[in-house]
């Protein structure tokens, strides 16, 4: 039984359609990012799921039952957003305890439910403090007991990371991928624009663009066998490399050419069948490209080197346009240095120019 069932939503801002009936089936236990740019509608289709906004078609099924038209209090969800939306006059066990009172749960059932909040996400010396004696991770983190409390099935997380600076961010990224390994059961949906949280969180990853899914897959999936040009230049830093030219039955099979450089694609796994002649973009991850002797490309010259601690970012260039490749370890080539690319035909992808799709 899948934990979240979207079927077939449509959503509607006044005259403005959101989704042209979106299906999504997310199981119990997962935890699925949704990840994708600005307006991309990550947290519309949250909103749908918490019931924060009415869908027009389609419906919404949490743990066996539809919820289309219920409130999102009577959807067994809890939710933890941007703003941590605290109490300021409250302790942080009266605001952990807020909902619980509400609700009219025994006492010592919201006491035992929030000194075992606090612990998993170690607050528990913060519980007499007010929000304002709080750091901004600490808040965000009460803000998470808020809703664990809750007991929910189904944890709903609208970008709950992206007002910390970076360290703090890092650290309670691994605080709630731990949480989710504790709790077991519990299915998260989290939502980001950053691909280093989905790459890091995600069991599975939602890639969004324009109000539509581009790819569902693990990230390594994503990563390495991306559906389309999209997916592939949204995910990964620095940027996949792309390059135009077409494919060829060269007799030896087919080959990509793209002017003087050439590849042959023996060992490469096509998802469609491919057309001789066919306008293509061949994509390569910085990481995939290594200067060698005896290479596939020779010719290319070193533009600018950028060392990044664990490895460089270098950038060189031929006559035809420039890639970046990203080399381990402490030896790299100077700038002015010519070199020779080796490209490992199983570690690229092929598009479709035309339509972006994997081929
Ligand atoms: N209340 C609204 N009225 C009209 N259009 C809306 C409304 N809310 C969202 N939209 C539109 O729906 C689309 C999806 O928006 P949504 O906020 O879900 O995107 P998002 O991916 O979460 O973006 P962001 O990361 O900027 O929050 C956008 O085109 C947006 O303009």
């Amino acid at each position: 039984m899948s934990s979240v069932s979207v079927r077939d939503v449509t959503v509607a801002f006044e005259a403005v359609q959101v989704f042209d009936g979106l299906s999504l089936d997310i199981q119990e236990g997962e935890f699925i990012v949704l990840l994708g740019p600005s307006g991309c509608g990550k947290s519309t289709l949250l909103n749908a799921i918490a019931g924060l906004l009415d869908v027009a078609e389609g419906q919404i099924w949490i743990n066996g039952k539809n919820v289309t038209w219920e409130e999102p209090k009577d959807r067994g969800i809890a939710m933890v957003f941007q703003s941590y939306a605290l109490y300021p006059r409250m302790s942080v066990r009266e605001n952990m305890s807020f909902g619980l009172k509400m609700a009219r749960t025994p006492k010592p059932e919201i006491e035992r439910r929030v000194a075992r909040a606090a612990e998993l996400l170690q607050i528990t010396p913060l519980l007499d403090r007010r929000p304002d004696q709080l750091s901004g991770g600490q808040r965000q983190r009460v803000a998470i007991g808020r809703a664990l409390v809750r007991d929910a099935a189904v944890f709903l997380f609208d970008e709950p990371l992206s007002n910390l600076d970076a360290k703090l961010r890092n650290e309670l990224r691994v605080e709630i991928k731990r949480l989710h390994a504790r709790l077991g059961k519990t299915t998260m949906v989290y939502v980001t624009h950053d691909q280093i949280e989905a790459m890091t969180l995600a069991d599975r990853i939602v890639v969004m663009k324009e109000q539509k899914i581009q790819q569902i897959g693990t990230p390594d999936e994503i990563y390495h066998r991306p559906a389309n040009l999209f997916v592939a230049g949204f995910v990964g830093s620095p940027q996949m490399n792309f390059i135009k030219g077409r494919i060829e039955n060269t007799g030896e099979g087919l080959s990509f050419l793209s002017g003087e450089r050439r590849l042959s694609l023996a060992g490469y796994q096509f998802a469609a069948t491919p057309l001789p002649g066919r306008e293509v973009v061949l994509g390569i991850r910085p990481e995939h490209l290594k200067i060698s002797g005896a290479g596939t490309w020779p010719g290319f010259k070193v533009d600018i080197v950028e060392p990044m601690g664990a490895d460089t970012v270098i950038w060189c260039s031929d006559g035809a346009g420039s890639v970046q490749v990203r080399i381990a370890g402490s030896r790299r080539p100077a700038p002015g240095e010519s070199v020779t690319l080796h490209v490992d035909p199983t570690e690229v992808s092929l598009f479709a120019a035309d339509s972006g799709e994997r081929l």
